[in-house]
């Protein structure tokens, strides 16, 4: 298995170097020879990128964009619309309850007489969840041991990439079972508070529902079904722009650009821009880090400069997974925009819901959001609608399509109008036809960068083993690497909340500046997490994959995944958070026997000079984990006292809001009842949908062309239906006069935002006209129901319907995910 070879790095070091193009050679000849090359390396810290860019940096083989001036995208928005009713008064803080411990404890060995730490209640539940959430996806499966081919006592190079080449299924459902009952036992942990936002903002999941992993060979039927679904690939420019300047944007979006340091347009932002601007929907994908997210903010600004200024409208609508990913896309938007009349409204969970409103109400041009509470708007907002968007984008895209988000995204995608244009991104871009079909798009583009399955040109990839009967040695091997060797700007990704928050506690105890970020912390914690490990206050983020995705953080020099991922899309993901538009980065994952598949896949996809196996003497790891169990004491009474502290908020928050209702009682009464898209069941289903996919893939749920309508009225609150049954009752008494006021409105119809040719020679009315009128008539041939032509189209499958002009009527036929797809 020589191409499974992977090199091997001795952590008996207390730093390491950051390997050039050139060192990645010479150390893969020295790997024997460990401690010789010290004096190359960082003085305790580990990756030696000191943020320049690699001066022959290029984002892409034949030279796209180079990097430009460091710029943070920042929370201002954000923190302004932070709620401030409502919520739980602040309590003692994590650190101040660990910092009084680490003093007690200290004054013990110190042999000074301290106060008595308050006897707390140590639940023996506690004990096991320390346990458990530690080594929550550790248990193997001993079944599943069978065809190891590596010598169990070696503690050195396994040459075959720790046997990564052999098939590794069992053991895996035992974890994530495990890890389920985890994530539920903290999630109700954490019910009590923020319970009002349970049922519409849960976009953060952080149980994993990524694609399949299984490189499966696609049919032919497959491939024809992708032809006739997309555009084929003489629809896309073939000159690639080298500079902005030559883009044809205008001065205000060039200026926007140049303030934050973007000179070259990346490979993705090169192919994109000119496809966005005409108009055309687009499926993108580009490696991490990549620049995707100016690929589509930038098209949508120039298109926006021509849009019709007399009636305010929201016209863009941006999708994002989670809360964190919308609020740092609304702050590169922002700047992008610094020179145009543009307006932004940020419209996501855990921030105040009022403010949200009032500014929804204002129109801004481009709303980003997050599904659950868009959907809350849409659904509670009065006069808000999705009904102008004319453009979509889904960042993220494949984890928007996944099952969880599934019911909501129909939603969305029902909600805005038909005609508009649709944009696709994600670094692990599906191509799967059934699941973009539920998006309705319009014969998109593809726009494909990088292979799906692509990690960052300059990542390092780490391993180090951690063996079947070793398990339990994980917190020490972390603790290691971190006290050790990677001292800074690392994040450490978790599988579970619960397993993030007490590694924190004993990063904590041991004096390790760290903050935590997942989803049982309020909004509030979330930002202050992420601002003070932007602001290097501290070192390390202890987070869960709702940090994995998306997030830009400057200068993370090292991931850390304390264990594999459920899938390599998420593995992909997560150590895409460093070695980011052309720096340098290192990924050290923590690899057990279960973890052999997702190896093999991630030094597949490598370039094998990268991939290193790292050891960490034993003596190191012994060390680290009698330090690890002399805390399991301390850490139990830091949770104790949490817990303490936690139920005396929640009792006073209870008492605030009874006293509250009491005094305003007729006013609460009196206002409308909120309506619910989702009941808390329908979205444990979905969940639970979106988990069963994961562990079979082929589960995974097709919206099936010819799937029966729902009842109108089905799946609905109680509320909403008679809501809507009352607002219809309303409808039938309009009479004249209101049909005369519809028509009015209608004349002041906002009109939709013109479409740009790369060269802007595509707005000229006398043009326009024509190209209608002949699109109107291949559309109008297409719906002829002479035998032949619907055979015709039959065999071409959708995309041979779609002309790429659109006409409002004939939009609607094109989006029909019925059209095409029954015959294939
Ligand atoms: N043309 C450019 N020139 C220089 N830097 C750029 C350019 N475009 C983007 N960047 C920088 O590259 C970094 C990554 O960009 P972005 O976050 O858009 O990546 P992405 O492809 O969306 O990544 P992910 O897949 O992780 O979401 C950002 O820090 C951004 O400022």
């Amino acid at each position: 298995m020589s191409n499974d070879f992977v090199m091997t790095i001795d952590d008996d070091d207390e730093s390491v170097p950051f390997l050039d193009e050139e060192e990645l050679e010479q150390e893969e000849t020295a790997v024997t020879k460990k401690k010789g090359k010290k004096g190359k390396k960082a003085s305790g810290v580990a990756p030696k990128d000191t943020g320049d860019l690699d001066p022959n940096f290029s984002f892409d083989a034949e030279g796209g964009g180079h990097m430009g001036a460091h710029h943070d995208w920042d929370f201002t928005a954000a923190r302004a619309a932070l709620r401030a009713q409502d919520e739980m008064q602040p309590g003692l803080s994590l650190d101040d309850i660990i910092a009084r411990k680490r003093a007690q404890v200290k004054a013990k060995k110190s042999g000074k007489i301290v106060e008595p730490i308050e006897e707390k209640e140590v639940n023996e539940d506690d004990e096991s969840e320390f346990q458990e959430a530690l080594s929550s996806d550790e248990e193997g499966d001993d079944n599943g041991m069978e065809g190891i081919t590596f010598d169990e006592d070696d503690e050195d190079v396994a040459e075959d990439g720790f046997g990564a080449g052999r098939d590794e299924d069992a053991g895996l459902e035992d974890a994530e079972a495990e890890e389920a009952e985890l994530e539920d036992a903290s999630e109700e942990e954490s019910g009590s508070e923020g319970s009002e936002e349970s049922e519409s903002e849960e976009e953060e999941e952080e149980e994993e529902s990524e694609s399949e992993d299984d490189e499966e060979e696609e049919t032919e039927f497959q491939k024809e079904r992708k032809k006739a679904y997309f555009a084929p690939e003489s629809d896309t420019p073939t000159e690639v722009a080298e500079t902005f300047a030559t883009m044809n944007l205008s001065r205000p979006i060039l200026k926007g650009l140049a303030q934050v340091g973007f000179v070259q347009p990346t490979q993705i932002q090169a192919r994109t821009i000119p496809v966005a601007l005409m108009g055309k929907d687009i499926c993108g994908g580009a490696v991490t880090g990549s620049g995707k997210t100016a690929a589509f903010v930038v098209p949508v600004l120039e298109r926006l400069l021509y849009r019709s200024r007399q009636t305010a409208t929201s016209r863009v609508l941006i999708l994002c997974p989670t809360r964190e990913l919308a609020i740092q896309c609304h702050s590169v938007a922002q700047k992008l925009a610094s020179f145009t009349d543009i307006t932004f409204g940020l419209c996501v969970g855990g921030l105040s819901r009022n403010a949200q409103e009032i500014q929804l109400r204002t129109r801004p041009d481009i709303l980003i959001a997050t599904p659950g509470r868009l959907i809350d708007h849409i659904l509670n907002s009065r006069s808000f609608t999705l009904d102008h968007i004319d453009i979509l984008i889904m960042d993220e895209a494949d984890r928007m399509l996944e099952d969880g988000f599934s019911a909501e995204l129909t939603e969305i995608v029902k909600a805005c109008p038909q005609s508009r244009q649709t944009m696709l991104f994600s670094a692990t871009m599906t191509d799967n036809v059934d699941e973009l079909i539920r998006m309705s798009l319009n014969r998109p583009v593809r726009l494909q960068i990088d292979s799906t399955n692509a990690t960052a040109a300059r990542l390092v990839q780490e391993f180090v083993r951690i063996r079947q009967h070793r398990e339990e040695d994980r917190p020490a091997v972390l603790l290691a690497l971190c006290s050790r060797t990677f001292k800074r700007r690392v994040i450490i990704f978790f599988r579970s909340k619960a397993a993030a928050h007490q590694m924190k506690i004993i990063f904590g105890l041991m004096g390790l500046r760290s903050a935590e970020l997942h989803g049982n912390l309020t909004q509030e914690q979330r930002l202050a997490s992420l601002e003070e490990f932007r602001d290097e206050k501290v070192e390390f983020l202890l987070a869960t994959d709702l940090a994995s995705r998306g997030l830009d953080i400057k200068g993370i020099d090292t991931v850390i995944n304390f264990n594999m991922p459920q899938n390599y899309a998420i593995y992909q993901h997560r150590v895409g958070r460093t070695a980011r538009a052309g720096r340098m980065g290192r990924a050290v994952t923590l690899a057990g026997e279960n973890d052999r598949k997702l190896l093999k896949m991630a030094i597949k996809n490598a370039d094998k000079r990268t991939v290193k196996n790292r050891v960490i003497p034993q003596d190191v790891i012994t060390r680290y984990r009698e330090r690890v169990e002399g805390l399991t004491e301390g850490v139990k009474e830091v949770m104790a006292e949490e817990k303490e502290d936690k139920a005396l908020r929640q009792a006073e928050m209870e008492m605030r809001k009874s006293a509250n209702l009491l005094k305003h009682e007729d006013e609460i009464y009196s206002r409308p009842a909120k309506t619910w898209f989702q009941t808390s069941d329908e979205k444990k289903q979905a969940a639970d949908a979106s988990k069963s996919a994961l562990n079979d893939p082929k589960k995974r749920k097709v919206v099936e062309p010819d799937a029966p309508k729902r009842d109108r009225f089905a799946g609905m609150s109680r509320q909403k239906r008679r809501r809507l049954q009352l607002s219809e009752e309303d409808h039938q008494d309009i009479n004249s006069h209101a049909k005369s006021i519809k028509s009015a409105k209608n004349a002041l119809k906002p009109n939709k935002i013109p479409k740009l040719a790369p060269e802007k020679t595509a707005t000229k009315p006398q043009d326009k006209k024509k190209k209608k009128k002949k699109d109107v008539d291949f559309s109008r041939d297409l719906a002829d129901a002479s035998k032949q032509g619907v055979a015709a189209a039959k065999k071409l499958g959708s995309g041979s319907k779609f002309g790429g002009g659109k006409d409002k009527k004939d939009d609607k036929k094109e989006r029909s995910p019925n059209v095409g797809f029954t015959t294939l």
